[in-house]
């Protein structure tokens, strides 16, 4: 598991352990660790040619100080100073003694073999400044390295408000930063390091699964398990507009876990000529025999309205998607008041506007601005609806009405993709079935769905949903090793 803090926690830390260590040990720390990355990403230290650029800050001073590592085992180093009446003294100082210099010439950005991005970290606001842009959009032949944030990023949310400094490598300190793991921040980042500082952290009000916790996660039929000890997980979709995203929603809940699925609607025809191993019934939620978790909405239709109200009255998880929550937002969060199992949505950034207009009688938030901040949104909704969000998007993020938030850090942006959803609800309604509590189906039935998209679209080429769906197998055997 990845755990990620916000800046407010960070420093928190940071002051208690400052108190108990001679000064400027941590950022020695933090150094020695930026510095060890950096020689592992260059062919040989020796003769390579390195660009700090150094802000006003400790960002900058930790920056300097790795520079002068590196220039100490061969390095040619320079520092590009963005504010030099305020650059941080001794780092600068370090850097001179171990042989680097200060230059003015912009071109040299251009020219390293590795750049230190310090221009600023966890003390940082607003997009990168005038004096920092043109960086932003240089040419650049060397790696980028951002010293604990890529600049211009917002550690706590991710957000990218102006312009930011891409990197290719983050080495983070002490631990990751929300904005890290989040989008459009996390595509800032490229492939995220973390140096152990030392620092005594209270729990992470964000974290991001790994492979070895869905290993532990998922459930592993024994062999005392039959179909209903292994869950069964109903199926309200499709639609006559919409029969096909009966047969997504139901290809992604056959390979949830679940030990059986029952469908019912009105496209049952289809989705047993398809797949004969389910079960279907014609009608509501209402009369359908035993299940253990409900998945309502996808292609939906009219009668989305009833499977909703039919199955928010069963005493088992509902998952909540597509057309269930453009009807869920009409009826705003009293409709899931009297709810005594647990609820999951599963909204894209569309519909988790109109669900926070359905909650609030506002007008909707612009779905854009939504995404932008899509920690924020999503606990928003969480807390109005008294339900787990999933938010789907280019991070996916769930999040609970207590504000703990998991980020989903597989994926590929050809998921992006028509019935993508559907397959995803499927399969996270399995998992309910299955005895997962909704906060690890969500994020389990993300992550697989993400690793089934990038295996689906390892060639390059688009994906189709169903493709998906079919890698859902193989993405299980992935994780579980
Ligand atoms: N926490 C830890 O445990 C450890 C932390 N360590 C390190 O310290 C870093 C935090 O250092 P920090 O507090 O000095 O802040 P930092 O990010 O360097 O910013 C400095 C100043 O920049 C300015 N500024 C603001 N926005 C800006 C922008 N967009 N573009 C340009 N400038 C901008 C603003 O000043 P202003 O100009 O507004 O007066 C702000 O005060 C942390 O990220 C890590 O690297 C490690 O050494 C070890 C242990
Ligand atoms: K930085």
């Amino acid at each position: 598991m990845r755990h990620a803090h916000t800046v407010e926690q960070v420093r928190a830390a940071e002051a208690e352990l400052m108190a108990r260590l001679p000064e400027g040990t941590l950022m020695q720390r933090a150094a020695a660790g930026l510095a060890a990355t950096c020689a592992r990403l260059l062919p040989r230290v020796y003769g390579s040619r390195v660009v700090v650029l150094a802000g006003s800050g400790d960002n900058g001073g930790d920056a300097l100080y790795a520079g002068a590592r590196l220039a100490r085992r061969g390095a040619a180093v320079s520092a590009l100073l963005l504010a030099p009446e305020r650059v941080h003294t001794g780092g600068l100082a370090a850097l001179r003694a171990a042989g680097g210099r200060v230059t003015t010439d912009q071109g040299e950005f251009s020219r390293a073999d590795l750049v230190l991005d310090g221009i600023v970290g966890i003390g940082g606001r607003g997009g990168l400044r005038p004096e920092a842009q043109p960086y932003a959009a240089a040419e650049r032949r060397g790696v980028v390295v951002a010293v604990d944030v890529p600049s211009g990023v917002d550690p706590d949310s991710g957000a990218v408000p102006g312009a930011a400094l891409r990197a290719d490598v983050t080495v983070c300190f002490g631990t990751y930063k929300p904005g890290l793991l989040v989008d459009p921040g996390a595509s800032y980042a490229g492939i995220v390091q973390l140096v152990d500082i030392g620092l005594a952290l209270p729990g992470a009000g964000v974290t991001a699964l790994q492979h070895d916790d869905l290993a532990g996660m998922l459930p592993v039929p024994t062999v005392e398990s039959d179909k209903y000890r292994r869950g069964v997980v109903g199926v309200a979709a499709g639609s006559a507009r919409y029969p096909g995203a009966a047969l997504l929603a139901v290809a992604g809940a056959l390979r949830g876990g679940a030990g059986a699925v029952r469908y019912v609607g009105t496209a049952a025809e289809e989705v047993v000529r398809r797949f004969p191993e389910v079960l279907v019934t014609e009608g509501g939620p209402a009369g359908a025999g035993r299940v253990q978790a409900w998945v309502v909405g996808p292609g939906g239709g009219d009668g989305a309205a009833r499977a909703l109200e039919e199955a928010l009255a069963s005493p088992v998880p509902v998952l909540v998607d597509a057309d269930g929550l453009t009807e869920l937002a009409r009826l705003g969060p009293a409709a899931l008041a009297g709810r005594t199992a647990p609820t999951l949505l599963t909204p894209h950034t569309g519909e988790a506007a109109r669900l926070l207009a359905g909650a609030t009688a506002q007008a909707p938030p612009a779905a854009d601005e939504l995404a932008a901040a899509r920690l924020a949104s999503a606990r928003r909704l969480a807390a109005e609806y008294r339900a787990t969000v999933l938010l789907k998007g280019s991070t996916t993020v769930v999040a609970e009405p207590t504000g703990e938030v998991r980020v989903n850090p597989t994926g590929t942006s050809w998921l992006a993709t028509a019935g993508s959803g559907d397959v995803l609800a499927g399969l996270a309604g399995s998992l309910l079935a299955a005895g997962l509590g909704t906060l690890d189906a969500a994020s389990a039935a993300a992550y697989l769905h993400g690793l089934g998209g990038r295996e689906a679209a390892a060639g390059g080429g688009p994906v189709t949903a169903l493709d998906v769906a079919a890698r859902l197998g193989s993405a299980w055997r992935v994780v579980r090793g």
